[in-house]
């Protein structure tokens, strides 16, 4: 048994349905941290390339509470519910706000038929006529600390906000709001009940994070060292992502010739130049083997370089991870002053 006195080290809890139940398990694969779930309706699995750390299933709305109570020291989930639900912004921390996937936006929505609302201070305006009315813009959300803290902000005060936890695009129609404040993706959802977004009404751009108990984590040796190796592939295979490693073999006289001709377009030539190796051939002499990272979107520009310096055989490959000389993540977390989250969307 551990220093937190269950048997786990560590433990990560997940969404256990939903939106980001798939794309979750699936992001940790491509992490090389595959989750073992022996059935779907087990709320715990491993990860058997991380022994010790244990996962849970919670709804993604319950994940940051379950963070910052305690019961698991990791986290994913939107980062709207983390912006939302979190209490204690010290001890449950945001370590990567953006995994890549779960993108979404929050946002106001109005009924099409409100021609003369298209910006978010046409609302505003819209919110003082229904004052000088006595009446109250009613707003239904699921997300009441963001949609207050947005409005307030932009000087809209006179407002009542309806709690809904599902299907929000009927309330207009079902008159119980007059507007909403909800997530989309395609946009479809709102088309299809006739509501549009405003100019200037978007609240918040999610996507999935990883949070982190800072307390609980820097109290046990073993759930920080596991916390650090889970965050440091997660960091690495996000590095790695936008980059391919090129392989050719170049005709030179030297390795200084070689080097001189492919840094001669330092952009692509690698992080810190091209690493050069000799090929050992029993009929020629002057082949060089030469490795380089670039960037995806410079892939053919770097191998007509190569070929260009008489490079041939050019092979490309993905690149798993890509580690820096420490984890600045795992750096922020043992230094919690610099976390940075409310940053996004302009929060
Ligand atoms: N259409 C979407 N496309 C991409 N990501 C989305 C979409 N809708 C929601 N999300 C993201 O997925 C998270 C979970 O949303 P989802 O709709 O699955 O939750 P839910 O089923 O309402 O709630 P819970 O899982 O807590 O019961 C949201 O907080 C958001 O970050
Ligand atoms: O812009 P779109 O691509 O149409 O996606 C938007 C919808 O996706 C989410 O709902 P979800 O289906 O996850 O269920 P929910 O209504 O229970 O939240 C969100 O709450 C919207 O309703």
């Amino acid at each position: 048994m551990s220093a937190n006195g269950r048997d786990a080290a560590l433990r990560l809890v997940i969404p256990s349905d939903g939106e980001l139940y798939e794309p979750t398990l699936n992001y940790l694969g491509s992490c090389g941290l595959s989750v073992r779930r022996p059935n779907s309706r087990q709320y715990t699995a491993t990860i058997r390339s991380l022994p010790g750390v244990e996962v849970l299933f919670q709804r993604s709305a319950d994940v940051t509470t379950k963070v910052e109570e305690g019961s698991a020291e990791l986290g994913i989930t939107g980062l709207d519910r983390y912006l939302e639900y979190r209490t204690d912004e010290r001890t449950v921390v945001s370590l990567l706000d953006d995994l890549g996937y779960g993108r979404c936006d929050f946002v106001l929505a109005v009924p099409d038929a409100w021609l003369d609302v298209s910006s978010i201070d046409d609302l505003a305006d819209l919110a003082l006529e229904f004052k000088q009315q006595g009446k109250q813009l009613r707003i239904a959300t699921k997300y009441p600390k963001l949609l207050r803290e947005y409005l307030f902000h932009r000087g809209i005060n006179y407002f009542t906000l309806v709690a809904v936890s599902g299907a929000l695009e009927a309330a207009p129609v079902a008159g119980y709001a007059d507007l909403i404040a909800d997530l989309t993706a395609t946009g479809t959802t709102l088309r299809e009940n006739r509501l549009k977004t405003l100019q200037g009404g978007t609240i918040l751009t999610s996507q999935s994070c990883l949070i982190g108990n800072a307390t609980t984590l820097l109290r046990s040796k073993d759930a920080l060292r596991l916390a650090r190796e889970f965050i440091e592939m997660l960091e690495a295979h996000m590095r790695a992502e936008p980059y391919y490693r090129l392989t050719a073999n170049v005709r030179g006289a030297s390795p200084q010739e070689v080097s001189a001709t492919v840094l001669s377009r330092p952009e692509v030539s690698g992080l810190r130049g091209p690493t050069i190796a000799r090929v050992y051939n029993v009929e020629e002499q002057d082949w060089y083997a030469v490795s380089l990272l670039v960037r995806k979107d410079r892939l053919m520009e770097a191998v007509d370089h190569l070929r260009d310096c008489g490079g041939i055989e050019v092979s490309a490959s993905q690149l798993s991870y890509l580690f820096k000389g420490e984890s600045s993540v795992f750096s922020r977390l043992l230094d919690p002053a610099s976390e940075s989250v409310e940053e996004i969307g302009g929060l």
